[in-house]
C-alpha cells in the first residue's frame, strides 16, 4: 500500500540546509494501523505531508496504492490528496459555522455528488462514528471526542484507502481518545483503510498494529519510554 525508499527530505534555509528525514525504507500494508512515534523535530509530520502528497521528497520514492507521488505534478497530487486520503488533526479543523452534517459533507458537495447521495453518505458515516442525533449541531455544541469523530467521518466521507491522522487525540481526555482511538482501529480492521497516526502518547500507540519510530530524521529500532529511546 505504501512504499517509501531511500526517502530523504531537506529543508534549505537562508542559514543553510536542514535534512528533517534520510534515506528512509518504510513499507505498510494495506489495512494496518501504523504509530509514528519519536521526540520532537525527529520528522514524524514531515513523513506524514509526504505520504500524504502534502510535499515532495528531496530525493527517493513514494509509492501509495501504486503511484508514485514524487512522479505527480501538482494538480494530480492535489487530486490524489482529494480523492485517496483523509487527513484528521489534533484540533479537529472543524468549519464552525456548518453544521456536522454540512462539515461532512464538505468534499462529497465539492465534487458534485448528488443531494440525494450526500445526505444518504452522510447518514450513514454520522452512524458509523456513533454521533446519531447531533447532524444539526454546530462543532462548539460538542464535546471534544464527538467534534473528532466528526473530523474522520468527514474523513472518510470520500471513501479513502488511507487515514493520515496526526495527533488525532492529543487534545483529548482518556476516555475520548481511547473511543477515536478504537474507531481508527476498527476501520483498519473491519473496512481494510490504511491508518498512519502520529502520536506522542505511548497508550495510544499500543492501539496500532506496529509502532514506526523516528529520531533525527531516521528509522530506528527501539522502545519508546517517555522522552527517551531505550
Ligand atoms: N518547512 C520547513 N522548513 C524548514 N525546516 C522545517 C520545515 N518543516 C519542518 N522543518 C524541520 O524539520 C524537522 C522535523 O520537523 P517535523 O515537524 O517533521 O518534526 P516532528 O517530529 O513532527 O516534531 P513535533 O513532535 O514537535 O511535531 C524539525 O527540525 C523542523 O524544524
Amino acid at each position: 500500500m505504501i512504499k517509501l525508499e531511500k526517502v530523504s527530505k531537506v529543508f534549505t534555509l537562508e542559514s543553510g540546509s536542514f535534512t528533517a528525514l534520510k534515506q528512509n525504507d518504510i513499507h505498510i500494508k494495506k489495512g494496518e494501523f501504523i504509530a509514528i512515534m519519536g521526540p520532537s523535530g525527529s520528522g514524524k509530520s514531515t513523513l506524514l505531508q509526504l505520504i500524504g502528497g502534502l510535499d515532495l521528497p528531496t530525493s527517493g520514492t513514494i509509492t501509495v496504492d501504486g503511484v508514485r507521488l514524487d512522479q505527480l505534478n501538482e494538480k494530480d497530487r492535489t487530486l490524489f490528496r482529494r480523492t485517496k486520503v483523509g487527513f484528521v488533526f489534533q484540533n479537529y479543523q472543524l468549519l464552525p459555522m456548518m453544521t456536522v452534517a454540512e462539515n461532512i459533507a464538505l468534499s462529497l458537495a465539492a465534487n458534485k455528488t448528488p443531494k440525494a447521495e450526500i445526505d444518504s453518505i452522510v447518514n450513514r458515516l454520522i452512524r458509523e462514528v456513533n454521533l446519531e442525533g447531533k447532524a444539526s449541531n454546530f462543532p462548539s455544541q460538542l464535546s471534544g471526542g464527538q467534534q473528532q469523530r466528526v473530523a474522520i467521518a468527514r474523513a472518510l466521507a470520500m471513501k479513502p484507502g488511507l487515514i493520515l491522522a496526526d495527533e488525532p487525540t492529543g487534545n483529548l481526555d482518556r476516555k475520548n481518545g481511547q473511543d477515536v482511538l478504537q474507531l481508527l482501529s476498527r476501520l483498519s480492521k473491519e473496512e481494510r483503510i490504511t491508518v498512519v497516526m502520529v502520536t506522542h502518547d505511548r497508550h495510544a500507540a499500543k492501539t496500532a498494529d506496529r509502532v514506526i519510530m523516528l529520531r533525527d530524521g531516521e528509522v530506528v529500532q527501539g522502545e519508546w519510554e517517555g522522552a527517551e529511546f531505550h
